[in-house]
Order: structure tokens, then C-alpha cells, then sequence
């Protein structure tokens, strides 16, 4: 099992400081930027692309940044994420007209590669792409908007996608992203987890700090 990390979506910062919002959280202990690319066609929202990761990268951003490709099809931005200093990138497997090529472009491009599943979509493709994902990433609500409900039956799903991974002996990281905040993050790690993505339980908070510590006490107590 991987270290916990914890990875703020910066869907929910102030995009009119970005930099500065992704600098502070960083300073705050995140480990891991979680960056929400939306299409308004594969999901009903638009946010961010490559030139914004880019320009966090030249802003001076060193730590991992996780794109997470909310986007159909994929394919043709891959390339870009990769040169604008993306570190993982993940996508949906309905996104994707060929699962395997799309995994492959993201690993021979130098990141790491990761397949997103919904809350309804069943993990069955992981089977013949094990050894070739770095990072799976369940949704715990549906894809599009920060601030949503966390989904309970994620925790089965969850539990699901910890056997797998620790079954095929990779060392892949099991991230969760929808509705995460410090009353339910030791129930999810016990599930399984250990990426967390957090938008609003963090950024909506007068004080980062304060609620990465509170989760990382949270965590220490499911590892306990
Ligand atoms: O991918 C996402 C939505 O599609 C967001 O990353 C996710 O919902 C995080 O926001 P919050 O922690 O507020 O639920």
C-alpha cells in the first residue's frame, strides 16, 4: 500500500489566485495537486486544460500534479498534459475509445497513468490493464461538480479495488475523490483508500492547515 496522501482538488480554490491558493494548501501539508479538467460535453461543467497546468508548472509549482481527465475523447490532450508537467493522468474508461493505447501514450510520454471509474461503472476493465496503471481513481459522487454528498456504497467499492491491487502485487495508488472531509476519511481509509482528494472540505475552510492536520490525525487512527 502506498504512504497516505492527501490531494486538494483545486476545482474548488479561488481560480483568480491559483497560484498563490495552490502555494498555500501546499504549505498547508498537501501532498499531491489534484487538478480537475472538465469538458462540458463528458461532463456538464468546464474548467481548466494544459496551459493552466502549465502555467502552475512556470509559477513554480514543483509538487505532483494529478489530472484527473473528465473529457471524452482523450487521446488528443494527453500529449499536452504531458508536456505542460502533468505527473499522473487519469481518465475514464467510457472516455476512451482504446483503454489500453490511451494508458500506454500517458506512460511513453514519462507520467503516470490512471483509469477514473464512477460510482456506477464496474472495475471489470482493471483485469486485463493491472500492469499498466499507476493510480486508480473511484468517484464517490458523479463527475462535474465539487461540494456533493459522499456515495456509502464507494466503501464496498473500495474494499473491492483494495483486493485487486493487493492481489496483483503492483503498487498502485487507490484514490478516492467525492465528498471527502475529516468526519469520514478513517472509514474510507479502512476501506482501502490512500490518496484522498478533498476540494471543498479544504478550500472552503478559513484555515487549510487546520483541516489537513485534522485529517491526517484521522488517518493515523485508521492505521493505528
Ligand atoms: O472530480 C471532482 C468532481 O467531478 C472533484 O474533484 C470532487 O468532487 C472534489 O470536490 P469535493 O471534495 O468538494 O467533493
Amino acid at each position: 500500500m502506498q504512504p497516505f496522501a492527501i490531494a486538494p482538488s483545486i476545482l474548488s480554490a479561488d481560480f483568480a489566485r491559483l497560484g498563490e491558493e495552490v502555494d498555500k494548501v501546499l504549505a498547508a501539508g498537501a501532498d499531491i495537486v489534484h487538478f480537475d479538467v472538465m469538458d462540458n460535453h463528458y461532463v456538464p461543467n468546464l474548467t481548466i486544460g494544459p496551459m493552466v497546468c502549465a502555467a502552475l508548472r512556470k509559477y513554480g509549482i514543483t509538487a505532483p500534479i494529478d489530472a484527473h481527465l473528465m473529457v471524452k475523447p482523450v487521446d488528443r490532450i494527453i500529449g499536452d498534459f504531458i508536456e505542460a508537467g502533468a505527473s499522473y493522468i487519469t481518465f475514464h474508461p467510457e472516455a476512451s475509445e482504446h483503454i489500453d493505447r490511451s494508458l500506454q501514450l500517458i506512460r511513453d510520454g514519462g507520467a503516470k497513468a490512471g483509469l477514473v471509474f464512477n460510482p456506477a461503472t464496474p472495475l471489470d476493465v482493471l483485469r486485463y490493464v493491472m500492469d499498466k496503471v499507476d493510480m486508480i481513481l473511484l468517484m464517490s459522487v458523479n463527475p462535474g461538480f465539487g461540494g456533493q454528498k459522499f456515495i456509502p456504497g464507494t466503501l464496498d467499492k473500495l474494499r473491492e479495488a483494495r483486493s485487486l491491487i493487493d492481489a496483483s502485487g503492483y503498487d498502485i495508488r487507490l484514490e478516492i475523490d467525492g465528498g471527502v472531509n475529516v468526519k469520514n476519511i478513517r472509514e474510507i481509509a479502512a476501506a482501502g483508500a490512500d490518496t484522498f482528494v478533498a476540494g471543498s472540505a479544504i478550500f472552503n475552510a478559513p484555515d487549510y492547515r487546520q483541516v489537513i492536520d485534522a485529517m491526517r490525525a484521522e488517518l493515523a487512527l485508521a492505521s493505528a
